[in-house]
């Protein structure tokens, strides 16, 4: 029908001119949000880093998730793998699949998470969709970000003899989600509080991705699971990485968790959400791993080495070898 064609039309583009054209107002490239693309000129000496990640209502995040969490971490795994590459974000496109039910206030609110984050980080909307689905909420960002030319991490440089090095604290995440799905004993508030909060708003280590740039051998952010994510710079390496379960950094939070049940080491390892980075440093640069960690901001730790052979190998102890069932999460 004509007439509701031209309702939904009003609509849509109401959608856009009121809740999304702000968040496009401080990029030029983004042309308002009037045209059909973005036109964006790189930067001299730099090559574009460019990257999409897409996140589904149950499969991603809880449906009851708070819509400015849910928009932040979408930006905000995007801005992971900028800095699992070495790149300093510029911008990004965004696609949302609506559902029929959902309030313009949610949207609304998705939107204002969006605007503060982008002032954290400091970019803006490009462009992006705009669609209607019968299905769960659905959502795609493309990241667009700068490095300097041909100096991007790569997941393949490492050597035989470097060190693996992991940022912040591992597993939190994973831990949070299974807090929050209430299957989490013997935690009080505040510990229970801290890993819900890094399961739905991780940092991307985008100063210490810059600063591993011409330093790193390789580096890769975890978003499947610790061994998973090693596994990936192991293959593509071609070499084997070996990890020592008591150098992995944890929180206080996870340690209490872990200490109470033992099946969860293998969730902390492989249950991914961690948005860390993971990188392979050569022995000779151990010293530059404190100014790594000033420079990014963020603690440090070495938990293994990469050797000849090819596989993730955990070691419990000196010696024994950790059995892992799966690395870590797979969509297929
Ligand atoms: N549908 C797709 N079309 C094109 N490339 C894809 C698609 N899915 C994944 N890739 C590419 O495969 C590689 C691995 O993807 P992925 O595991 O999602 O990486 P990450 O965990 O860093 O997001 C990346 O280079 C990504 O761009
Ligand atoms: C409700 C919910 N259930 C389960 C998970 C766990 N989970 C879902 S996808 C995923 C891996 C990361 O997502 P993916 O689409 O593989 O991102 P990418 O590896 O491409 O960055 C994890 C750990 C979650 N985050 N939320
Ligand atoms: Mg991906
Ligand atoms: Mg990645
Ligand atoms: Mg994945």
């Amino acid at each position: 029908m004509a007439g509701t064609e031209r309702n939904t039309a009003r609509g849509e583009f109401a959608l856009i001119d009121g809740i999304l054209k702000p968040l496009a107002a401080g990029t030029p490239a983004a042309l308002g949000l009037t045209d059909d693309a973005a036109v964006l000129t790189p930067a001299k000496g730099k090559d574009l880093v460019l990257t999409k990640d897409a996140m589904v209502a149950g499969v991603h995040f809880r449906e009851s998730d708070m819509p400015g969490d849910i928009a932040r971490k979408l930006l905000r795994v995007n801005l992971s793998d900028l800095a699992a590459m070495g790149a300093e974000p510029v911008g990004y496109l965004l696609a949302t699949f609506w559902p029929e039910a959902l309030p313009l206030s949610w949207i609304q609110e998705f939107a204002d998470g969006l605007g503060q984050d982008q002032e954290e980080f400091g970019i803006g909307l490009l462009g992006g969709d705009t669609v209607r689905t019968p299905g769960p909420l659905s959502l795609s960002l493309t990241a667009i970000g700068e490095v300097a030319k041909e100096k991007a991490l790569r997941r393949n440089g490492a050597g035989a003899g470097d060190l693996i090095v992991v940022s912040g604290t591992i597993g939190d995440g994973a831990l949070g989600l299974l807090a929050l799905q209430e299957e989490l004993a013997d935690l009080d508030p505040t510990e229970q509080e801290y890993l819900e909060d890094r399961y739905h708003l991780p940092n991307p280590r985008l100063s210490l991705g810059q600063a591993l740039v011409g330093r790193a051998t390789s580096c890769i952010d975890i978003s499947d699971g610790l061994i998973a994510d090693i596994g990936h710079i192991a293959e593509e390496s071609g070499l084997a990485a070996v990890i020592q379960w008591k150098k992995v950094p944890l929180s206080d939070a996870a340690k209490i968790a872990v200490e109470s049940d033992d099946a969860l080491v293998e969730r902390v390892l492989t249950g991914g959400d961690d948005y860390e980075l993971a990188f392979t440093l050569p022995l000779d640069q151990r010293d530059d791993l404190v100014k790594l960690a000033k420079e990014g901001g963020v603690s440090l730790a070495i938990i293994g080495e990469m050797v000849e052979g090819e596989g993730v190998r955990v070691m419990q102890e000196e010696g024994v070898e950790m059995p892992i069932s799966s690395s870590g999460w797979q969509h297929f």
